[in-house]
């Protein structure tokens, strides 16, 4: 059995990023070398890309679960790990991207349009990355980030110039047969058409597309038959056509009744009253057929249609439909702006990349969100302490504590930053690495200090630069630079 498949929904799984590594130079005579451990490499992303080959959403049907490489450790000798292979999934023009609530990540239009949906982790960087002036050998690496995961809907909506609507077994098959290349199958029975097929009609010099699309019944619009996918791939099109069977032996069935039946589901669809209509009564080889068609002719033309009358099976009146098919679809390109070329879908980043909030719960613990934070803290190997030391300066640094002091947490509360919970002890100083004690440990977790935090230091050495000329002469010599804040360097911008 043919599935219909123009919606799937993919569950994708970035790659990890590599972890850094912790290592020692080692070399005869020289038991002190420096720090050698290589970078984690970084996982591979998983993205789309408009490929004008692929025509259905098939092929993701049968393997829902995607996920690409994982970044490899970094290595001593400054070896670096390997990034994660990265994923590319070709689906057809026209997929639209989105979450599973339904909000729209990506539409997908244009040949060669590539979406990047889920993001490869960050490889951790080793601890010779991690070294600096004061903080000569670190005890401790940076994990690798771990890539993101989520489940997406694609929904595949054809783009096509003219969509043929009608019920099943009108003849839409058999037009877009007989008026393109397209080879779709063609039987007697309703819903023979499951999946849109796409033709390219050439009339002189014009060229257009037109879809075929699955049968359309009365409560289409709320889902019956395959009603909502042959709704999906109507809303793109700028011209419809109406196939109607005028020879069909179902009792109950005209074609003003017919007629009246889709009309009343695009209109319960919505917004497509604004698409110019034809209408072709197909089938008049047949002579029941031709009698009819002359007999409802002047009935639609008074309700401000025009009328084809065709047979797909001898191609009569086939050249005067697709003329003014033509006609419609260049009075529509002219009116609407230029078809979209290719294009990348760039992905939004979060509005705060940047920046971080920090918000009190009603509980009384506390929440610190942003990109950065979070980062950080996946980042970080909490078994290792010189690690948990190095987050909190960071931390620290961005001003996290301030604002956490700011709004009013207390030591010993609950902070939560992305998946992580944390008992606050307020850093008392920023940039301490100085004091390399026991690899992997850090001092400050044994002794705390009362000193100044990063921000107070910073204020008081503005206010001392701000005093006026004569007072520092009159002072004597100022003791610039000498303190506390020495340690506060600024090799974190990341
Ligand atoms: N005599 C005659 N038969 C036709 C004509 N056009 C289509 N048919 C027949 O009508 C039947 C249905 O044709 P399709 O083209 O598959 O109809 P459809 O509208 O695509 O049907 P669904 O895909 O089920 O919605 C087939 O048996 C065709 O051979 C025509 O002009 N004359
Ligand atoms: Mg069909």
């Amino acid at each position: 059995m043919t599935t219909f498949v123009d919606r799937v929904v993919l569950h994708l799984q970035a790659g990890d990023g590599g972890h850094g590594c912790v290592s020692i130079h080692r070399e005869k005579f020289k038991p002190f070398g420096g720090p050698d451990g290589g970078n984690g490499g970084h996982g591979g992303s998983v993205s789309l890309v408009v490929d004008p080959q692929v025509h259905t959403l098939l092929d993701f049907h049968f393997r829902p679960h995607v996920k690409a490489g994982n970044g490899k450790g970094g290595a001593g000798s400054h070896r670096d790990g390997a990034n994660g292979a990265d994923l590319v999934l070709k689906v057809p023009n026209g997929t639209v991207v989105q979450t599973l609530d339904g909000t729209v990540l990506a539409d997908m239009v244009g040949a060669g349009t590539t979406f990047e949906v889920a993001r490869g982790g960050r490889g951790g960087r080793g601890n010779a990355a991690l070294a600096n002036a004061r903080r000569k050998a670190p005890g401790f690496a940076e994990l690798g980030e771990p890539g993101e995961k989520l489940d997406v809907v694609l929904e595949l909506k054809s783009v096509a110039d003219v969509g043929l609507v009608g019920f099943p077994s009108a003849g839409k098959s058999s037009l877009i047969s007989v008026i393109s290349a397209a080879k779709p199958k063609i039987a007697d029975y309703p819903f023979t058409t499951l999946v849109p097929n796409l033709g390219v009609v050439r009339v002189d010099n014009h060229t257009f597309t037109v879809a075929d699309v699955p049968g359309l019944i009365p409560g289409a619009a709320s889902g019956k038959g395959l009603g909502l996918e042959f709704l999906r791939h109507i809303e793109r099109c700028a011209v419809l056509v109406h196939v109607i069977d005028t020879a069909t032996l179902e009792l109950d069935r005209d074609p003003l009744a017919d007629i009246d039946a889709i009309e009343a589901e695009l209109n319960e669809y919505g917004g497509l009253a604004d698409r110019p209509r034809l209408v072709a009564l197909n089938k008049i080889d047949i002579p029941d057929g031709r009698d009819l068609a002359e007999m409802v002719r002047p009935d639609l033309e008074a309700r401000g249609f025009r009328v084809f009358e065709v047979s797909t099976a001898t191609r009569e009146g086939l050249k005067e439909l697709t003329y003014a098919m033509a006609e419609l679809v260049e009075a529509a390109r002219a009116a609407a702006p230029v078809a979209e070329p290719t294009r990348i879908v760039i992905r939004p980043t979060a509005v705060d990349d940047a920046g971080f909030t920090v918000e009190a719960e009603p509980d009384g613990s506390y929440t610190v969100r942003g990109a950065r934070p979070e980062r950080w803290v996946r980042q970080t190997n909490f078994d290792n302490d010189e690690a948990v030391g190095y987050l909190a300066d960071r931390l620290a640094r961005l001003g996290v504590e301030d604002q956490l002091a700011k709004a009013g947490a207390q030591p010993g509360d609950l902070v939560r930053i992305g998946e992580r919970e944390f008992d606050w002890q307020p850093t008392l100083y920023a940039g301490a690495d100085f004091v390399p004690g026991v690899r992997g440990t850090d001092q400050r977790l044994e002794e705390r200090p009362t000193r100044a935090t990063a921000a107070e230091r910073l204020a008081a050495r503005k206010a001392r630069r701000q005093r006026p000329a004569d007072e520092i002469e009159a002072g004597g010599v100022e003791a610039d630079g000498v303190g506390a804040d020495v340690a506060s360097g600024s090799e974190d911008a990341e």
